[in-house]
This record gives structure tokens, sequence and C-alpha cells, in this order.
């Protein structure tokens, strides 16, 4: 699934798996808490976890992954099944639409299993109360009958792990929350961290890259693996087909630029964003429904597609007088910030100054094939 509806289904920068990253993620997800890269406080606070849940012999404590998507949080439930040497079942929340769903797959899990809930915000609400009394006393109440006449039948469950995971930790309602022993918040990776996924994907999928290479699909995967996995193989194929195979740092910035991912991972609506921004409105402030309609795109995709990773990086800031873009986002253009910025500069009218930069520019001096 998609972060959001209004995400374009083509987006090669997407965090949300596509089909085909569902096809290989199977392959190239690391197995045990070792391979695991990057996300240090997490793998050293569940190792502690895992390892005294097996000298006691008995189940962990639930555990709670939050993060945005992509940063490996149905990889480290599965590595938590592995350590533990137990079966895992997966589901996620919007599958779970009964309490009776819920009840269904509680009563067929086996003892010591993982249950890894993946979108655990978005589970019905009858759902979410029956999983409380399950999390907590292994127990569920079946419902038999309807109106007056309903009993409640308890059901004894063997003791089992679950593993929630959110991208929205703030929608969870406190009782569930509070059910969760340990909470891991994933963080976007380093670069450093994403050119060792970079390498040891490549490895996987036998493609042959240098570290230079490596660290060009890095820098342009937002912080994400399951990004830096999808942008490696396209690299790849752009390689097997205009070279030799190999990846170096001109193949891959070369590919990347036939995709329209330039140097600091932007594509080709969050640029559209930045320049409208600049070159129709100085800088801003504008409104995000006067912005979208110069990028001839709806004011959802721009806010929920495109903002989010500018703000992030520094590019775009949301104010209560509207959209602004930071002098960083004039240099990543390639023009030069006005002196003055914000309100007082958008008032006196002063427009975009220096050179319109060449493509090559923005998507790290490459020359063409
Ligand atoms: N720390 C890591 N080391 C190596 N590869 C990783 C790591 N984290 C994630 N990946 C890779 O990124 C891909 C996406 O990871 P995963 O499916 O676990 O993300 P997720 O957080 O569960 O995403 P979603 O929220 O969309 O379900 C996987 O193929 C996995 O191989």
């Amino acid at each position: 699934m998609t972060p959001y509806d209004s995400e374009p289904a083509d987006r090669l920068v997407t965090a949300a798996a596509d089909g085909e990253d569902q096809a290989v993620e199977a392959a190239l997800r690391p197995k045990l808490l070792d391979e695991f890269i990057g996300q240090e406080r997490v793998r050293e606070q569940l190792s502690l976890v895992l390892q005294a849940a097996r000298k006691r012999g008995t189940a962990p404590d639930h555990v709670l992954l939050s993060g945005p998507p992509g940063l490996g949080k149905t990889t480290l439930s599965m590595i938590i099944a592995a350590e533990l040497n137990a079966p895992i079942r997966i589901t996620s929340g919007p599958a779970i639409q009964h309490a009776g769903d819920l009840a269904a797959i509680l009563s067929s899990l086996t003892e010591g299993e993982v249950l890894f809930l993946d979108e655990i915000h978005r589970m019905s609400r009858p759902a979410e109360e029956m999983l409380y009394m399950a999390m907590e006393d292994y127990r569920v109440d079946v419902i038999v009958g309807k109106g007056p006449g309903a009993t409640a039948i308890p059901l004894e469950l063997p003791p089992f792990t679950l593993v929630g995971a959110t991208t929205r930790a703030g929608l969870l309602p406190p009782p569930l929350r509070d059910r969760f022993g340990f909470t891991g918040h994933m963080e976007f990776y380093a670069p450093a961290e994403l050119e060792r996924v970079v390498h040891r994907s490549a490895a996987l999928l036998d493609v042959e890259i240098d570290p230079a290479g490596a660290a060009e699909i890095a820098g342009r995967s937002r912080g994400t693996p399951r990004i830096a996995n999808r942008l490696l193989r396209r690299v790849r194929d752009y390689a097997q087909v205009k070279h030799d195979g190999v990846v170096d740092r001109t193949i891959a910035a070369q590919a990347l630029k036939v995709y329209e991912v330039d140097a600091r991972g932007l594509d080709r609506l969050d640029r559209a964003v930045l320049d409208a921004l600049i070159r129709l409105f100085g800088g801003g402030p504008v409104g995000l429904s006067t912005l979208a309609v110069a990028v001839g795109e709806e004011a959802e995709t721009v806010e929920e597609v495109a903002e989010p990773f500018l703000v992030r990086e520094g590019l775009l800031a949301r104010t209560p007088r509207g959209r602004i873009a930071t002098p960083a986002a004039w240099q990543h253009l390639g023009l030069v910030p006005p002196v003055q910025t914000g309100p007082a500069r958008a008032a006196s009218g002063q427009g975009p100054r220096g050179p319109v930069p060449a493509q090559s520019d923005l998507f790290g001096a490459v020359e063409e094939p």
C-alpha cells in the first residue's frame, strides 16, 4: 500500500512498497539481528529483551515498532521471530475489521508464536479492545449471540508475542500503547548506513558496485533502505543495458538522472514544488492551494507527498502565512537566495536572482552517456 492515496503510483522515491518491492524484498531482508544495519539503539535494546526472554524460557514482552515506512519494521519483526526460533504470523490493522477476525487469528496461535500486526493504528475499535485483554491476560471473550441474550465465552490463549508496527505512534490510544513492554523508534538512516545497505543488497543481487557508486545511490535514498534497494535495481538495469553491468559513481548518477532523482533524492514533483515556489512566487509565502494549482497537482498531493521530505531536508517551511522556500532551496536549484527573506521580500516584489541551473548540476554534474 502507499502511505497516501494521493501519491502517484509510479513514484520511484516513495517509501511505500510497490509490487516489485514485495517480490524482491524477501530476498534482501536481513535474517538476524547482527545482519540488521543501523538503528543501533533499537537493536541493542531489542537484543537485551530477546536474550532475557531466551534465558527465562518465556515469551518476551510485546514490542511496538514505530517510524516511517520502509525503515525495516517488518524486517525486524521477522528477525524477532527468527531470534526466538518461533513461527511468525503476519497481518495488518486494516485486515482486521471485526473483533471476530482478530479472535480467529488469536485463537489459532501456537505457544510462543510471534504475531506481527502492521499498521496497528488502523485496527477497528472493537478489535482493539479485544487486543487489550489478549495482550495482558492471554485471554479473549468471544461474544456469542446479539442483544440482551448475548453471552461472553472466555477463551484462553497460549502465551504469544505481539509485534505491532505503526507509522503514526501518536494515533495509538494510550491503553494500547501502555501494553507494549518495549517500544522501538526507528530513525531515518545515515548515508554511511545506507551505503552498507546498498553494498549488502548488491552482493545478494550479484551486482558489482564500487564504494563511490554505493555512496551515490545512498545519498539519493532519502534515509530509507527500501528506496536505496529500489534505486539500486534501477541503476543495475541501466548498467546492464548501457554498459558492462558494473556500477560506479558515474553510472549511478547517469542512471538516476534518467529516472529524474537528483543528487539530494528529490524527484520531479519535489523540484516542481520548489521551482514554482521560487520562480512564480519569489520564494513565498504562498498558500498551499495556489502552489498546488501552479504545479498542476491536488493540494493533498503537494502537502502529503512532496512537502514532508522538503520540510525534513530544510528546503521548505510551512508558516501560518503560507509556504516559504528556504535559502537552501534556492541554492539547490542553482539560484542565489535573496538577502531579505520572508514576507518583507515577497512584498517588495523581488524575484529570483542568479543563473538558471543546467539540469546536469542538479543531477550531480554527470556527463551525457
Ligand atoms: N536495517 C536494514 N538493513 C538492511 N536492509 C534493510 C534494513 N531495514 C530495511 N531493509 C530493507 O528495506 C526493505 C523494507 O523494509 P521493511 O519492509 O522491513 O520496512 P517497513 O518499515 O516494514 O515498511 P512498511 O512500513 O512499508 O511495512 C526490506 O527489503 C529490507 O531488506
